[in-house]
């Protein structure tokens, strides 16, 4: 079933910006995007290497700053945010997971889990989250036990054990074969539907698109299409 989104935006980016100095040369990484996300729904941005959606996804989730232009996450101007005001809006808001899943390789999966859930406001319990994403009986493995898709699924259980409003996906699947990616993005769409969190998957694989609310695609720095899913398409029946 498609699940309605509040009409609310949380994200509301306009005119947006970012240009790097490389030497003699600016590459212009965002020519001016305007964009609104919505709470709660699951947005895919498709896009060439090199379109901009690392740098938009980075610039959502308080890691970078733009150039010009504004960006909101609800009330809060990220734009024009200091380091320590972006530090607490990643902490509190966001959850990242990124295609390498950056797991501590001395801890088992419950204690990466705990390792965020401690020092979170409202977690829920690591147990919870690790069941959430289907790893209910591979709690106490370590990294190294665990196959690349389960650990990007603990990646994604410590992302959401902090329950954040914001899920960013920095091509979750980009280093998994397509059966152990299409588990991973069950379990994105699992978290999506049943914490509520708003969830941005970036992908160059466009058979993904069908899972999404809503369908989002960079070219050269802006946003050159956007389209709504009638019906998001269950992932595990997505071939890619
Ligand atoms: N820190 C940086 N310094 C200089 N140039 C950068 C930096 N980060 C990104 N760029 C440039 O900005 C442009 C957009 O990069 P970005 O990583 O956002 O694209 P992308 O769509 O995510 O690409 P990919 O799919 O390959 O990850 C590229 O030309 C890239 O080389």
């Amino acid at each position: 079933m498609d699940r309605p989104t509040s009409g609310l935006p949380v994200f509301h980016t306009s005119g947006l910006t970012k240009s790097y100095q490389q030497g003699e040369i600016e590459v212009h990484a965002l020519r001016g995007v305007n964009l609104d996300l919505f709470s709660g729904e699951l947005v895919v941005m498709l896009g060439a290497s090199g379109s901009g959606k690392s740098t938009l996804l980075n610039i959502l989730g308080g890691l970078d700053v733009p150039t010009s232009g504004e960006v909101k996450y609800q009330d809060i101007d990220l734009s024009r945010a200091n380091d320590r005001e972006l530090t607490r809006y990643r902490r509190d808001y966001v959850g990242f997971v990124f295609q390498f899943y950056n797991l501590i390789p001395s801890l088992t999966a419950r204690e990466n889990v705990i390792a965020v859930t401690e020092i979170a406001r409202n977690p829920m319990s690591p147990e919870a989250a690790l069941e959430l994403v289907g790893l209910k009986q591979r709690m106490d493995h370590f990294p190294a036990q665990l196959s690349g898709g389960e650990q990007q699924r603990v990646a994604i259980a410590r992302a959401i054990a902090k329950r954040p409003e914001v899920l960013l996906c920095d091509e979750p699947t980009g280093a998994l074969d397509s059966a152990t990616g299409t588990l991973v993005l069950a379990a994105l769409d699992t978290a999506n539907r049943e914490t509520g969190t708003t969830t941005v998957i970036i992908t160059h694989n466009a058979s993904i698109a069908q899972m999404a609310d809503r369908v989002i695609t960079l070219s050269d720095g802006t946003i050159s299409g956007e389209y709504r899913n009638s019906t998001r398409q269950d992932p595990r029946t997505l071939s890619w």
